[in-house]
């Protein structure tokens, strides 16, 4: 294989728990040799990974039987705590025979909460692939619970590949990709613009067994991405060769088209803080207008401030409101609540959000 041929340099490829477990809990080794051998090919010829794996849960449930009595959230826990570690025996024990080192990383959508939380986790990533070590990523399952979950691995998949500037993140599902169902042929769709936002139109609502996402989820971390730079693929992990294949080009899946003006920098962290916010601003009509016009680089300043909500300080994130008090964006306070009150309204005052730190979700 050339280096010359493959499309990417740097990749995240996240993997379902379907595509590695069967009904039982128990991890399908023919499937994980096979990626793992991939990811080796890969590696070798200088593709930077980074793995995200579900199946902790799934792999929980080949090991202990818990009753039935116990809460979700309880089950939850102690499935993915016993689960976790077959599965990273496994995949350690894989990528050794392949002549790699592997290494563990259990996140929680907290350790994302604020910039340097967000930077020390970047160095972490960028440290491990330094070394040429694949870091095998899931959700800290056993201790994120509700409110600071994630909605599924997509999201946190999604989150690590834009934080990582890779060029394409793979998504690696039981099914073949997006499939034209709802009202369509029933065709694969196999190419997304990334103008393209009605995905309802072709998803029937709902998700595989032992999964947590489902397609709809998917596709909107995929447009997600594919607005922010990256190319998505969704595409079958049971496929034979899947990821070669996508780096060499070859059709496969649904790809999404990268946007050709990507989004860097600290933008990039604000566009995933969704959940993370410690307050919001309601902004008026001239206001929504000039920060949702893509063509400008406007910064959030007091003048378009109506109202203020909760308390935050001065480095949280803020949720941006329109008139209709639907969410418009996001992004990162210069200054605290309470100076937002007093100024709001005033002309000529330092922007509450710097253009930088300014994420518009439309
Ligand atoms: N338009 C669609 N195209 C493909 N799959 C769809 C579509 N609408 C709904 N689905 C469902 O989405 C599921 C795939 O998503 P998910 O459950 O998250 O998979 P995985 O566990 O493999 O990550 C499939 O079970 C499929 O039935
Ligand atoms: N963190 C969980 C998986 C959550 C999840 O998103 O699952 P999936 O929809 O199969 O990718 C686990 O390891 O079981």
């Amino acid at each position: 294989m050339n280096n010359q041929e493959l499309l990417y340099k740097k990749i995240v490829v996240k993997v379902g728990t379907n595509v590695i477990t069967d009904k039982h809990g128990d991890l399908d080794l023919d499937i994980l040799k096979k990626l793992t051998t991939q990811i080796a090919l890969l590696q070798k010829e200088g593709v930077q990974i980074i793995l995200v794996s579900s199946g902790a849960v799934g792999a929980g449930r080949s090991i202990v039987k818990l009753p039935e009595t116990l809460s979700p959230v309880a089950t939850r826990q102690v499935l993915a705590a016993t689960g976790q570690i077959k599965l990273i025996n496994t995949y350690n024990t894989l990528f050794l025979e392949q002549g790699l080192v592997s290494a563990q990383i259990l996140v929680t959508k907290s350790d994302f909460r604020d910039r340097q939380h967000y930077l020390n986790m970047r160095t972490c990533f960028t440290s491990l692939l330094q070394q040429h070590i694949i870091p095998v990523v899931n959700e800290n399952d056993a201790v994120s619970v509700t409110e600071l979950m994630f909605t599924d691995n997509d999201e946190l998949s999604g989150l690590i590949a834009s934080m990582m500037h890779v060029e394409g993140y793979i998504i690696l599902s039981h099914v073949d990709g997006l499939f034209d169902l709802k009202n369509g042929t029933g065709k694969l769709i196999t190419e997304i613009d990334p103008a393209t936002k009605h995905f309802n139109q072709h998803i029937i609502p709902g998700k595989s067994e032992f999964g947590r996402g489902g397609m709809l989820t998917k596709c909107h971390i995929a447009h997600k991405l594919s607005q922010l730079g990256v190319t998505v693929h969704i595409a079958n992990g049971k496929t034979p060769g899947i990821l070669l294949s996508l780096l060499r080009g070859e059709k496969a899946g649904t790809k999404f088209l990268a946007r050709k003006k990507p989004v860097l920098g600290p933008k990039l962290w604000v566009a995933h803080s969704e959940g993370l916010e410690k307050g919001a601003v309601i902004v008026n009509e001239g206001a929504e207008k000039v920060l949702s016009d893509s063509d400008r680089a406007n910064s959030l300043l007091p003048v378009g401030i109506d109202s203020v909500q909760g308390t935050f300080k001065k480095g949280d994130i803020i949720k941006i409101l329109g008139i209709n008090k639907k969410v418009i964006g996001y992004g990162m306070a210069q200054y605290g609540s309470e100076k937002t009150r007093t100024l709001m309204g005033q002309q000529d005052q330092k922007p509450l959000i710097h253009y930088d730190y300014l994420y518009i979700t439309h």
